[in-house]
């Protein structure tokens, strides 16, 4: 229902979602579905990063990039054999197939099927439960949501960019440019070694580009176990990548068509340049402060319903939990049991998984050694190799399993590396998820030659 006020249009609704990504999506719909009255606000377009310019074009710039190097073991396998990359069809496929050409008339569509109002603009909270969305592009006026139930905030991140001299002044590649470029550059620089530095280093490079990744910390994934990182620097180091951790850039130009990358060990020139040093969110452009938060923090904080205060509730990236598709999906169907006043999941963290989808694929789940060590929590850890089927295969990879030690061990963390790791990930996410006791995950009949057999032969080792 619009009022007018102070010249500016008014509207009430049961909730307003702030950012259509995919937690705020999902929820949004999801609300409408059940009947509420919802107003869902967005700035670019209704999908968020993931569609358009994150998990699928940069799986879909994978999937080829490994159909290249199955190509490239075909010698000593099963023959001769010869590809020529062509970037064409992955341009393509990602501009019609994945994003039909940046355009979310679809998703539009279907979100205000549900019943939803869906209002285009950038949108800042004003008040307690009320959200001005200002219009994007020029002209209109401004439109000032009033929420009865509360608002959600499911705004995501933005690329951190780090104060690296010289860097802001240079045409640098985030996500966005990579994953939508017609042509793979001839030599590429790639800043920072986390999951989009990986995935993307090793995509262009089996392209062709001659890549280099440089990471300050001192291996790659830091955030998963060593032996993945090792492993990783392993593989890249096989296909010509070059990889330089533990190291810092200190400064960056662009002359002409070149980018040039000073670091603390040398300097590197390439045609294009990608930072992918992690994500920021930006609490002062949502207003979060008109609703009590702190506008200077890292993240909005939630409790196990995702509740940042009264009348707000938070999900996806904006929350600093996770950073996935799947946790801002999950996370909104925790908000929509809690708005809907109904018995629903809880926010979990303990069992989060998480895969990076470079070739060897690597798989993490709930605690890693180190994170488990750090929290105190006493561990019995073993490793294992992939067995008989990475023999047979001829890959390398490894699973790696924490359990929590006590009287019925069970396992707090897992993780999984080597061709389909994301799959073997799982039966690990079961375990950790339901808390299987090792005993029964020892009693288990592991199919014979699977890679989850891995699982079944590192276990043996955990007395
Ligand atoms: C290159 C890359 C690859 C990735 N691959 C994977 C993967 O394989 N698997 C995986 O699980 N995750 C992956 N991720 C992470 C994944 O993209 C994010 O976790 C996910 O998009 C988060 O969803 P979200 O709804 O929280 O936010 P987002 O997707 O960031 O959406 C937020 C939305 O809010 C809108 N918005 C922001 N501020 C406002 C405002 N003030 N008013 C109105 N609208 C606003 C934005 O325009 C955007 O549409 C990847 C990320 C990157 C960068
Ligand atoms: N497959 C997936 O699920 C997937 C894929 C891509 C991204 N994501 C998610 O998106 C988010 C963003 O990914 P990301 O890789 O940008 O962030 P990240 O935080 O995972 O990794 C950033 C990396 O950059 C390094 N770094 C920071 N500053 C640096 C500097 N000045 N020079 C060199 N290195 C520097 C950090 O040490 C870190 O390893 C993550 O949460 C990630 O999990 C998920």
């Amino acid at each position: 229902m619009g009022t007018e006020k102070e010249g500016k249009r008014k509207d009430e609704f049961d909730v307003v979602v702030l950012g259509l990504g995919p937690g705020g999506e999902d929820l949004g719909q999801r609300l409408a579905e059940a009947g509420l009255a919802v107003a869902g606000v967005e700035a670019e377009l209704v999908g968020g990063e993931c569609p358009y310019w994150a998990c699928v074009p940069s799986k879909m710039m994978l999937r080829a990039a490994e159909v290249l190097a199955e190509c490239r073991r075909v010698p000593g396998l099963a023959g001769t054999s010869h590809a020529q990359p062509d970037w064409g069809p992955v341009a393509r496929r990602i501009r019609e197939e994945a994003t039909d050409d940046w355009n979310d008339k679809v998703a539009a569509e279907r979100f205000a099927g549900t019943g939803a109002t869906l209002v285009r603009g950038r949108g800042r909270i004003t008040g307690d439960r009320e959200v001005t969305v200002e219009p994007s592009g020029s002209g209109g006026e401004a439109r000032v949501l009033r929420a009865r139930r509360g608002v959600v905030v499911a705004t995501g991140t933005v690329p951190a960019i780090p104060p690296v001299p010289g860097l802001a002044e240079t045409p640098y590649w985030t996500n966005r440019e990579a994953v939508s470029t017609d042509r793979v550059p001839e030599s590429l620089i790639v800043l920072g070694g986390g999951a989009v530095g990986v995935e993307l280093a090793q995509a262009f490079a089996r392209f062709g580009a001659e890549v280099t990744l440089v990471e300050s910390a001192e291996r790659l994934l830091p955030g998963e176990e060593p032996e993945a990182g090792e492993l990783l620097a392993r593989t890249f180091a096989a296909e010509g990548i070059t990889v330089r951790t533990g190291t810092k850039v200190t400064r960056v130009d662009h002359h002409g068509s070149a980018f040039t990358a000073m670091t603390e060990d040398g300097s590197y020139r390439a045609e294009r340049l990608l930072v992918a040093t992690g994500r920021r969110v930006d609490l002062a452009a949502v207003g979060a402060g008109a609703m009590g938060l702190d506008e200077s923090a890292k993240a909005i904080e939630v409790d196990d319903h995702m509740r940042a205060a009264d009348g707000l509730w938070a999900i996806g990236d904006v929350t600093g939990e996770g950073a996935f598709t799947h946790v801002a999906i999950y996370q909104a169907g925790v908000a929509l049991a809690d708005i809907l006043g109904e018995a629903g999941p809880v926010w979990r963290r303990d069992a989060v998984p998480r895969v990076t989808f470079t070739d060897p694929e690597v798989g993490g789940v709930g605690l890693t050694e180190a994170k488990a060590r750090q929290a105190g929590v006493p561990v019995r850890v073993v490793t294992g190799d992939l067995s008989g089927r990475g023999w047979i295969h001829q890959a390398e990879g490894f699973v790696k399993l924490v359990a929590e030690d006590g009287a019925d061990p069970v396992l707090v963390g897992a993780s999984a590396a080597g061709p389909y790791a994301g799959e073997v990930l799982g039966m690990l996410t079961l375990a950790v998820h339901a808390r299987v006791p090792v005993r029964e995950l020892k009693s288990m009949i592991y199919a014979y030659p699977t890679f989850h057999r891995a699982v079944g032969d590192a276990l043996k080792k955990m007395d």
